[in-house]
């Protein structure tokens, strides 16, 4: 399942409902099932970004397939904007897309591959 992993220093609200927000733009950004989609949110953290603890998110998203530059651009822009409401700067928020192989993703059958 594409898997979303959050890291910030911000404390957010309601990360349960961040997180249910994150699924459903990660789910149309990917044309991937929500049921498909994992996200894990790690809220309070200690980060330093620039040598500074300032207010920053780090997001990955894992995925077999389903990236391009169009759905990478997409997801981050709206990403940043789903943060934005939970008042993080959009200047300060990073996102990595990760395209993991088939044979690389384990399940309890072997891999996908
Ligand atoms: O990235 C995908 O499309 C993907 C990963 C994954 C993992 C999983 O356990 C599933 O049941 C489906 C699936 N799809």
């Amino acid at each position: 399942m594409p898997a979303v992993l959050l890291e910030t220093n911000a404390e957010i609200s309601d990360p349960n409902l961040l997180g249910q927000e994150l699924s459903k733009a990660v789910a149309k950004g990917l044309s991937k099932p929500e049921k498909y989609v994992t996200v894990s949110i790690r809220s309070s953290q200690t980060m330093i970004r620039a040598g500074n603890p300032s207010i920053f998110a780090f997001i990955e998203i894992r995925s077999i397939g389903g990236f391009s530059l169009p759905v990478n651009n997409t997801l981050s822009t709206t990403i940043c904007e789903i943060l934005s409401t939970y008042g993080l700067l959009k200047s300060n928020i990073d996102v990595n897309f990760m395209d993991i192989s088939p044979e690389n993703w384990g399940k309890h059958h072997g891999t996908f591959g």
